[in-house]
């Protein structure tokens, strides 16, 4: 063996160095890039240029390192979800692959903590699932407890006056932990993990575990009943002490291709129905989505909107806003909130504190002439003094501790924390209040957060109104 000494280099050890560069580390691809997501019907509709593509909150998610997929070269991931069998199945393309120093993703293991066992390995047996499992849902169902049913028209979708072109939607309850719902379970469970942010698998051996199904039945042409299910909630009974149980919706999915039909309300009002039946203590939503506040909201207001108690309870605030001049911060919602209608409608709807609250800006705008300018003014300016009361504490105006409420996910009524605001506590240990700079900040984004309230109230008010014209009709 020729040893080399320090220093000496041959002209071919110099001519290998210059080609030894840094070769680019892979940057990755993220999988909200490459994977796309097909809700499907029929075995026709796989691979179909019009195939329904949905969008899922966020794909990132089930893969490491920024959601990012190693080592191929034009990767495409079509995943094709059966709407019958709720099975899934990827077809996975791409050019080649290359450790570029980040190693090669193992996409079938990232793929299986989306969709478990319900991800097919083989695509004829995915094809055949759309004939094989076509009954699979209402076989499932078949034992379920109706808890409404509704006859529609296919052509307009409003109740239907006659049988022919029907179909009839249902909401099914039924319990967890019994087999074959468990099962359908698995396969929906996905679902929740691709649609609902921030989605956590549940639990299905803890027995207060429920399940409400939106299922739609149709007879086809040869006379046999199809059956799909549209969406899902999934309900928590929680002991209350001493004797009573609250119900929490969990997760609440209507599939893409059936939201904004009136699936969601329909789930809801099923699990109002079925709390005010079993006399549960009052029903409550695990961090609702934005929109899922908003058909809440839209509910519960209709129903306080028939409640008895509500007119009476609505005529004296509305009154007063419209003949005092309220311009000054004075905190006349929380003086006046009707302690008694709360109770009442916690009691007899199930609608808890907070939901209450929410309903109660609605039907108090709901209540006000628009055009008045005068009430309008005094409408927003409670909206504001109530909104300064519940972010600065129960106790503005004294220095030093504060009492906050904070959101936690069992009960939004019963959290508060007491501190002592920095601002209000110099380093020389003497009690001062904010300096200019900072309450004009504050006061900024009051002003932002009361008016994103109010065309949250804006926006239920006119949609009730609009059902309200409409149930008129
Ligand atoms: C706890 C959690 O799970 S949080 C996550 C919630 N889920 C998600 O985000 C997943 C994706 N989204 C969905 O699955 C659905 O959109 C849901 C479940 C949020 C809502 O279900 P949908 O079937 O889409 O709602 P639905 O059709 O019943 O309501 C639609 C409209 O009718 C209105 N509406 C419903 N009931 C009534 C009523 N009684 N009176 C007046 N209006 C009503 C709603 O306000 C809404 O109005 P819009 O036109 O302003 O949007």
């Amino acid at each position: 063996m020729a040893l080399k000494k320090k220093g000496e280099q041959s002209s071919e050890d110099s001519k290998k160095r210059k080609r030894v560069g840094f070769a680019k580390i892979d940057a990755g691809i993220e999988a909200n890039e490459c994977i796309k997501v097909f809700l499907v019907s029929s075995a026709e509709e796989v691979g179909a240029e019009n195939s329904l593509c949905v969008n899922p909150v966020d794909l990132n998610q089930f893969f490491d390192e920024e959601g990012k997929i190693y080592g191929f070269k034009d990767l495409k991931i079509k995943i094709w979800l059966s709407s019958i069998s709720f099975l899934a199945y990827a077809d996975i393309t791409f050019e080649s692959t290359s450790d570029g120093g980040k190693g090669i993703t193992d996409l079938k293991p990232k793929l299986q903590n989306i969709f478990g066992e319900s991800l097919l390995d083989n695509r004829e047996e995915f094809l055949q699932s759309f004939t094989t499992e076509r009954d699979y849902v209402g076989s499932v169902v078949s034992s379920g407890e109706v808890i409404c049913s509704e006859t529609l028209n296919t052509h307009n979708d409003k109740p239907n006056t006659s049988d022919s072109g029907s179909y009839t939607i249902e909401v099914i309850r039924m319990e967890l932990r019994s087999m074959p719902i468990a099962l359908l379970y698995s396969r929906l469970m996905p679902l929740a993990f691709l649609f609902i942010d921030g989605s956590s698998p549940i639990d299905i051996s803890d027995p207060r575990w429920e399940i409400y199904l939106v299922i739609k039945k149709m007879i086809d042409f040869s006379g046999e009943t199809n059956i799909c299910a549209l969406g899902f909630a999934t309900v928590y009974r929680f002991y209350r002490y001493p004797e009573s149980w609250r119900l929490r919706i969990s997760q609440i999915l209507v599939l893409p291709a059936y939201q904004g039909q009136g699936h969601g309300r329909r789930l809801l009002e099923s699990i109002n129905t079925v709390s005010i039946s079993k006399n549960i203590y009052d029903v409550t939503a695990e961090e609702p989505s934005d929109y899922l506040k908003h058909v809440r909201d839209c509910v519960d207001t209709m129903r306080l909107l028939s409640f008895e108690p509500t007119t009476p309870a609505l005529e004296p605030i509305v009154s007063q806003l419209k003949q005092t001049n309220l311009s000054k911060r004075i905190s006349k919602f929380r003086l006046n909130l009707p302690s008694a209608l709360i109770e009442s409608a916690r009691d007899k709807l199930k609608i808890n504190k907070k939901q209450f609250l929410r309903c109660w800006d609605a039907l108090i705008y709901l209540s006000l002439d628009q055009g008045d300018h005068k009430s309008m003014e005094n409408y927003r300016n409670c909206v504001l003094d109530r909104m300064r009361t519940d972010v600065l504490g129960k106790d503005v105006g004294t220095v030093g501790k504060r009492l906050i409420e904070v959101p936690n996910n069992y009960d939004h009524e019963f959290t508060f924390v007491v501190f002592r605001s920095r601002a209000f506590e110099g380093s020389d240990g003497l009690e001062k209040v904010a300096n200019g700079e900072d309450q004009a900040s504050q006061e900024e984004q009051f002003i932002r957060l009361v008016d994103e309230r109010l065309k949250e109230i804006a926006g239920v008010a006119s949609k009730v109104s609009m059902h309200r014209r409409s149930c008129a009709a």
